[in-house]
């Protein structure tokens, strides 16, 4: 409905994103322009992913202006910047809910609309997944069309080449894949294949006369020639196209490349997605389209980095409101930032200490390592495989290698764990950030699985420290331990305890005894240790008498401390931030049947399945695992031993 005060009238007036299609070139630009302003208003008052977004705006709208995504397929990569799609599919009105608890998610998801046709919050998946979803229509003999958006930071994965690769041989016709390229990862874009896209980005000149250069090329009369000059006359083609021809690279994977072709102008691309059209009806293309990061935001165009994913802001001062916070109570720090300066502490010492992130430099803190040893710190792109098999080829060669790596991406790297690491015993140290309910981003990026899915490997030792001290002591344990390490820690602040200096090594295997006590044994680990001394303090208070356990370790677990303290004690309480299957708990049970002393259990974990976004306090609630209900479950299981 339009609203005559509404600043987006054509925007409100899109009843289906099918009107787009009928959109004169100035009504494209019109609803460009608003879907910004939209987009700025709103996500100043809930925060979100921002400066991605804002760079695809024109995109989407040239896209919507071709294609009918009720039949034609589109797949955004990692779906950080699929706003203006949301926007576009009826989604507007849920803004406000932006990653909310049981409101509109952050990232593409099958089940909130017909339009996502796949869901993702990992990077690099889309140009596989819709090369699958095209060769099932053309094993269906459908004839929709199939468009993959992947950026230039997600390009870098392995897999987005595996399936580039695979396209270019089946000759998939009908198949689109858009390059959006804002020489930007999260932090600026590494690697060899930015420089190269680069350099067709300077190239523009001679991409003008590539088409007649080439007309003339192909002109040349090669059958009356001799030999010789037949195959000079070869040779010559080829040097005229790899100097005229731009994304040679992708012509020679087996795709028409096209572009590059400005992002923001919304007209020029939609003629280039007609043109694309076109080559695409002979085989597979690929489209370069050039974009910035927080384009039509001033603020997110000169720090695209602190603009990636924001809190509320105030958006015409250009500032991120901060959370208030109590003056005489300095916020702690935050896990990532005291791992980032114990790593550079211990790496002052010991110059075989070397970092490794798969594109999250800041987000690890690895960028603390960064700034105080370059030399010292691999941002390997997005390429958490390549990440975990390169710190294994430094350790077999005596260095000490940290890959600093979010538990929900190193699922990426399974088999490079097994095989290349723990297989092998190389030394090899895991920092795994945002361990436990990471919040706002949902299923895709919460890092439940790292403590079933490493602690079936041979050789590793598994930890997870109750404070920011800990992981000091256990980030030094890991790089001097001689195995594979683990160590995971949550998204946020520590607990605000005093840093002791030196730096200590933790005894491995041993856990600590926090408490005594003889009616339950509260058995906690990680972030969960906290809790479980709170609790202990409230149950007491109820006439309940609680041991606690701070365990430490996951693997090697310590059998001794706990079989000995389950066996004072009437029941046990296990407690981790992390699945139920398989997990800290499952290692409990395992120790205790083993020995023959399986004692009544209740175990607090994430049941076996999905947890959505929100707030991460709500969440943990709902799963059971915070204070309110664990003192209610907890109480409910002594009342039944
Ligand atoms: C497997 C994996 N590793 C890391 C990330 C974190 N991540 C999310 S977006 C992003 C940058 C992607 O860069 P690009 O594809 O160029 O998109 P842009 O942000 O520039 O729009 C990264 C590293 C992720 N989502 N998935
Ligand atoms: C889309 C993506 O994967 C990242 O942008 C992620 O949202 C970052 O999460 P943090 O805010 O926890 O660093
Ligand atoms: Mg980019």
């Amino acid at each position: 409905m339009t609203t005559p005060s509404s600043p987006y009238p054509l925007l409100d007036s899109l009843a289906a994103p099918q009107q787009i299609r009928h959109f004169t070139p100035a009504q494209l630009e019109q609803l460009a322009a608003e879907v910004r302003a939209f987009l700025i208003a709103s996500v100043s008052e809930t925060g979100g992913h921002f400066s991605s977004n804002l760079g695809t705006v024109e995109l989407t709208v040239a896209l919507f202006h071709h294609f009918d995504f009720l039949q034609d397929r589109i797949v955004w990569d990692v779906g950080h910047q699929s706003y203006p799609h949301k926007i576009l599919t009826g989604r507007k009105d849920r803004f406000p809910t932006l990653r909310m608890h049981n409101g509109l998610s952050g990232f593409l998801k099958r089940d909130e609309s017909p339009y996502d046709h796949f869901g993702a919050g990992h990077a690099s998946t889309s140009i596989s997944a819709v090369l699958g979803m095209a060769t099932a229509r053309d094993l269906q003999k459908q004839d929709h069309t199939c468009i993959a958006v992947i950026g230039d930071g997600s390009m870098t994965a392995g897999m987005a080449f595996e399936a580039l690769n695979q396209a270019g041989y089946l000759e998939t016709k009908n198949f689109l894949v858009i390059l959006n390229d804002n020489d930007m990862s999260i932090n600026p874009n590494v690697g060899s294949l930015q420089g190269y896209l680069n350099q067709i980005m300077s190239g523009q000149y001679y991409h003008r006369w590539r088409d007649r250069i080439e007309h003339a090329i192909k002109a040349i009369p090669l059958e009356g020639l001799s030999k010789g000059v037949a195959k000079a006359a070869k040779w010559s083609e080829e040097s005229f196209k790899r100097l005229m021809v731009p994304g040679l690279l992708f012509e020679d994977l087996g795709f028409r490349y096209m572009g590059p072709v400005n992002g923001h102008d919304v007209n020029a691309t939609s003629k280039a997605l007609a043109e694309a059209k076109e080559k695409m009806k002979d085989g597979p293309v690929l489209l370069h389209v050039q974009t910035k990061k927080g384009y039509g935001y001033e603020p997110a165009v000169q720090d695209p980095l602190k603009w990636h994913g924001v809190t509320a802001f105030d958006a015409e001062a250009g500032e991120i409101i901060k959370a208030a916070s109590d003056p005489t109570k300095p916020a702690p720090p935050s896990y990532t930032s005291v791992f980032g300066k114990t790593l550079v502490e211990l790496a002052k010492t010991d110059e075989k200490i070397v970092g490794i992130t798969a594109a999250m430099l800041d987000g690890t803190g690895l960028n603390i390592l960064q700034k105080a040893f370059p030399e010292r710190c691999f941002d390997v792109g997005i390429a958490e495989q390549h990440a975990v098999t390169f710190a294994a080829g430094l350790a077999a060669q005596g260095m000490r290698p940290v890959c600093a790596i979010y538990s929900t991406f190193l699922q990426r790297g399974f088999d490079q764990v097994a095989h290349d690491v723990c297989i092998q015993d190389l030394p090899v140290t895991f920092a795994l950030d945002r361990a436990g309910i990471v919040g706002a981003d949902g299923p895709t990026h919460h890092g439940l699985y790292d403590l079933a899915y490493l602690r079936c490997l041979p050789n590793i030792i598994l930890m997870a420290p109750k404070d920011e001290n800990e992981l000091r002591q256990m980030l030094m344990t890991s790089i001097y331990c001689g195995h594979p390490a683990a160590l995971r820690y949550p998204r946020g602040n520590g607990l605000g305890v005093p840093l002791e200096t030196p730096i200590t090594a933790l005894p491995i295997g041993k856990g600590e005894l926090l408490r005594e006590g003889d009616g339950l044994l509260l058995c906690a680990v990680g972030a969960m240790v906290a809790p479980a001394m709170a609790l202990a303090e409230s149950l007491q208070e109820e006439g309940l008498s609680c041991a606690v356990i701070n365990a430490r370790y996951i693997k090697p677990l310590d059998d001794a401390l706990i079989r000995e303290w389950a066996g004072r004690c009437k029941g046990l309480v296990t407690l981790e931030e992390g699945c139920a299957p398989g997990g800290f708990s499952s290692a409990v049970a395992e120790s205790l049947a083993d020995a023959g002393l399986l004692r009544p259990m209740l175990r607090c974990a994430v049941p076996d399945h999905l947890v959505h976004h929100g707030d991460p306090k709500r969440l943990l609630e709902e799963e059971g695992l915070g204070p309110k209900s664990l003192f209610r479950r907890i109480q409910a299981f002594a009342s039944q031993i």
